[in-house]
């Protein structure tokens, strides 16, 4: 049986500046006096989309330095929830957590979010909204009010404090069960709550502060957006079908009531001057 109980899956397009800090963190990190995860019992899987800006060679050095990573090029697919999922699904670990590879998610935080998971905890959730901890203040305001804005839409979805962090974990039992999973866009952890149907109480939420990127730059663009709302609109369809269609027919209800009632009215009208000329 493999020692590895816990895989850091990390989606990258064009970030090999950021790899050696990031494994050589999270290691290091797990190593510490008082860590509650050995670093023996932790893999990581880049999931690169042929980026072929060096990712490869850096990952290579890095194993042969001794650290347990390796990665995956490919080479047809693009995207990072459809990167994510092919981490999941390639992990070792029953304990699945994915993070930026930007160390916008600090690999500090990794060793309490590995731990959180658990039997009766299947999701692991990094929380920006939390007492103690900030989104650091080099973020624009723009990114502020779309990360609020995507927050809000997604309320009706789920109890989380904060399914768009990117940074979270899931339990492998519970993300096997996933079915119909959307790995269009950014926002996998948001499908996966729903999909899976996790419970409040399943979810350990973490505090942890966001960093600004180190190397490179987003990939964030307004079609992500777009994808987003897209996404929203199958799930709100996907949760609350049963409520869609009562709101549906309650409007047509409505609308032929009133129209019902306008009709009589202009017909009465119709009728009286009918009546006096
Ligand atoms: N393999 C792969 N990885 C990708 C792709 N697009 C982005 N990534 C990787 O996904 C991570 C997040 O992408 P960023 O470009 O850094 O996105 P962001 O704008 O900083 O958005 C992040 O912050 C949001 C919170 O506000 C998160 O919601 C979001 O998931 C993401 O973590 C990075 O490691 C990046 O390399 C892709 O097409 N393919
Ligand atoms: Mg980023």
């Amino acid at each position: 049986m493999s020692g590895i109980h816990y895989s850091v899956v990390v989606p990258a397009y064009r970030e090999n500046g950021n790899l050696r800090p990031l494994v050589t963190r999270i290691f290091g990190a797990l190593s510490q006096a008082g860590s509650p995860v050995s670093p023996h019992e932790v893999e990581v899987i880049v999931v690169d989309d042929n980026s072929r800006d060096g990712s490869v060679e850096t990952v290579d050095d890095l194993r042969r330095e001794g650290y347990n990573v390796r990665i995956i090029v490919r080479t047809t697919e693009r995207g990072l929830s459809s990167a994510v999922v092919r981490g999941f699904r390639e992990a070792q670990g029953d304990n699945m957590l994915c993070m930026d590879a930007d160390l916008q998610h600090p690999p500090e935080y990794v060793p309490a979010m590995l731990a959180s998971m658990s039997p009766t905890k299947q999701f692991a959730l990094g929380t920006r909204y939390a007492k103690g901890v900030a989104i650091d203040e080099g973020w624009p305001l723009y990114r502020r009010v779309i990360s609020n804005g995507a927050r809000l839409l997604a309320l009706p979805l789920t109890s989380a404090s904060d399914p768009m962090s990117g940074f979270f974990g899931i339990r492998k039992e519970t993300f096997l069960k996933a079915r119909n999973l959307n790995s269009d866009g950014f926002k996998i952890a948001l499908d996966l709550l729903v999909k899976c149907n996790i419970p409040a109480k399943a979810i350990a939420e973490v505090p942890f502060s966001f960093g600004v990127r180190a190397e490179g730059e987003s990939k964030l663009t307004g079609k992500v957006m777009i994808r987003y709302l897209e996404q929203l609109a199958e799930l709100y369809w996907y949760r609350h079908s049963g409520l869609v269609i009562f709101l549906a027919i309650f409007l047509f209800v409505l609308f032929v009531f009133f129209a019902q009632t306008l009709l009589s009215w202009y017909g009465g009208f119709d009728d009286q001057s009918q009546g006096r000329y």
